[in-house]
């Protein structure tokens, strides 16, 4: 069975949910969507610009789909899923994205036997560049992993993980877009005191976040290595580095990862 083949139903249009449905359509034009949410504006928005079928009512969502994708906050996660126990029969696969929130807990608030992955995607699902790691529930079947890894494959890459590694995943990527967009928008900002102008200095740094990725991702280099072909002796870059080195650049981005993944074990407590 094929991810073309089913049904898939979000509960929550907000972000990241709006930003499944938009990676999941551009590469599966004639998959069939369902979504509801409590804001019924953002619900005729999404019909109307991607065609999907949209309730302000969770349980019609949920009887019209094979998959269930829970993308509300964590917060009130807990009184969804009591809202919805009903509607989720057997034959139901639920997805949850929601950060922190370990699969035993939401397994509690289902039926017994219900099957359950837990997914930590992140935004560049909007670009189908996202990357998201994917773990089994007590109940979750081979096939259900493989839809859930097709589905998150088709918006970008996939990994399988155990869940105890979740929190960390959700510091690194689920978050890290948050990151890099600042780091994107301080770069252009150094080309602008320079006397780029703005548009063009956010292309280039964009771009050159973009092909530093894509370097390490297929050269399969290690960071550093790629890092000492750009750093010339006597050269540019290295001025640049031991600036970077001295405002402490390396320790703040292993604190960001790790302060997220300390709140995400938090919302799961
Ligand atoms: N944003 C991101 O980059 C990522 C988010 N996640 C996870 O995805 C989940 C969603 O996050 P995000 O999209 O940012 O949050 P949002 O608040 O943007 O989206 C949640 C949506 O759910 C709606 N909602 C509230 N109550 C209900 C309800 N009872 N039934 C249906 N919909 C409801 C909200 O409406 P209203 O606003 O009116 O309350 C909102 O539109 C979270 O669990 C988060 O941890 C995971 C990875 C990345
Ligand atoms: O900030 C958050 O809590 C969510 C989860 C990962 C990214 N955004």
């Amino acid at each position: 069975m094929h991810l073309t083949e089913k049904r898939i139903g979000f509960i929550g249009t907000g972000k990241m949910g709006e930003s499944l449905i938009r990676g999941i359509l551009a590469s599966h034009s004639e998959i069939t969507l369902n979504a509801s949410d409590v804001y019924k504006p953002a619900l005729e928005r999404l019909n109307n610009e991607l065609g999907i079928n949209v309730s302000t009512d969770n349980t019609e969502t949920i009887g019209d789909s094979d998959v269930v994708v829970l993308a509300v906050k964590p917060q009130i996660l807990k009184g969804v899923l009591a809202a919805i126990k009903d509607s989720i029969t057997a034959d139901k696969l639920v997805i949850s994205i929601a950060a922190g929130v370990p699969v035993a807990a939401i397994e509690d608030e289902l039926n017994e036997g219900t099957r359950v992955v837990r997914v930590m995607p992140n935004i560049a699902a909007t670009v189908a560049e996202a990357a998201s790691a994917v773990c089994a529930g007590t109940n979750a079947t081979d096939e259900d992993m493989e839809i859930a890894l097709e589905m998150f494959q088709s918006i970008g890459s996939a990994i399988t993980i155990p869940e105890k590694l979740m929190d960390a995943v959700t510091g690194l990527s689920g978050s890290g877009p948050a990151y890099i967009f600042p780091v994107i928008e301080a770069l252009a900002d150094g080309a602008v005191y320079e006397g780029l102008d703005r548009a063009n200095a956010i292309t280039l740094a964009a771009q050159t976040v973009l092909g530093a990725a894509k370097m390490v991702l297929e050269t399969g280099m290690h960071p550093g290595e790629l890092k000492d072909m750009v750093t010339s002796p006597a050269g540019t870059t290295i001025r640049a580095i031991r600036t970077l080195e001295e405002s402490g650049i390396r320790a703040a981005f292993m604190n960001a990862v790790i302060e997220s993944s300390t709140r995400s074990k938090e919302l799961g407590d």
